[in-house]
């Protein structure tokens, strides 16, 4: 059903699955993330498309029912070995929720908590990167005058494309975007979409989204899911206009899901 399937992709998977208790939500995936591409995931709800999402930089650990069998690989290494420190491993990969989640702390602090975390202790060099993740954020211009107001006195959108600059702030190489604008109305919504296509200039991003025009706008390829399944991936231009399987044609043409 894969119309991609490689071994030790630069970044990427290789028969990974997920295992709630005894339900496998995802199956046997075998996938790759070009560098400075986004990778859209779309699917029915429920086709597993977040629990893969959350496996590659193992936010499943943190659920009791959850098991993730496969390997998950960065550069050679296996993310997915129980040997891998999962707090570093999402220092290169960054994750942004559905709904906008900053701390209850000032928009400053919001950046600088982990730069400081991991380490950077210099007023200075903390003051550039708050300035330079804003800016990557395009963010910067409307809060440079209110850095230390809460962060939750931000619009649903600034609020969303802060947490977006709080993941830049520790220098990842891939961000993971779940659902990232479907909270938002249109016009914060067109902004994260030119966000996405200015940072995969320096990014891998992979993407779940419900929208498909929103899969067509942002993305390089796109991955079609169905009951844990990953049924086709392909160049989006490609798998919108002339899908490979007849289960995607019949997704995207709307007749379900
Ligand atoms: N924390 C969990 N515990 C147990 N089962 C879960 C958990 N999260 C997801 N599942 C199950 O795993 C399967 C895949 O769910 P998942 O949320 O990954 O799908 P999805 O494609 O992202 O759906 P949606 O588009 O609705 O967000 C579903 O059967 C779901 O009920």
């Amino acid at each position: 059903m894969q119309t991609q399937t490689r071994t030790q992709p630069r970044f990427g998977t290789e028969e990974l699955s997920v295992f709630y208790g005894t339900n496998e939500a995802v199956k046997k995936i075998n996938m790759e993330f070009p560098e400075k591409s986004v990778t859209a995931l779309i699917g029915p709800s429920g086709c597993g498309k977040s629990t893969f999402l959350r496996s590659l930089n193992r936010m499943n650990d943190e659920i009791a029912s959850a098991r993730v069998d496969g390997r998950i690989w960065m550069d050679g290494q296996d993310l997915n070995d129980k040997n891998t420190d999962a707090v570093t491993l999402r220092q290169k990969i960054g994750m942004v929720w559905q709904r906008p989640n900053p701390f209850y702390k000032s928009i400053y602090e919001n950046i600088a908590f982990g730069p400081r975390y991991h380490g950077t202790r210099s007023k200075k060099k903390l003051d550039e990167i708050v300035e330079q993740s804003l800016r990557r954020a395009a963010l910067w211009d409307e809060v440079k005058d209110r850095l230390k107001e809460s962060a939750l006195s931000l619009s649903g959108g600034q609020q969303q494309r802060l947490c977006i600059a709080r993941a830049l702030s520790v220098s990842p190489q891939i961000l993971l975007l779940d659902e990232p604008a479907s909270a938002l109305d249109p016009v914060s919504t067109g902004k994260v979409e030119e966000l996405i296509i200015e940072l995969k200039k320096d990014l891998r991003i992979v993407i779940v989204t419900h929208n498909m025009q929103q899969a067509a706008r942002v993305s390089d390829s796109t991955a079609y899911f169905y009951l844990g399944n990953l049924i086709e991936h392909d160049d989006t231009t490609k798998l919108f206009s002339n899908p490979s399987n007849q289960m995607t044609q019949e997704y995207i043409m709307g007749r379900f899901g």
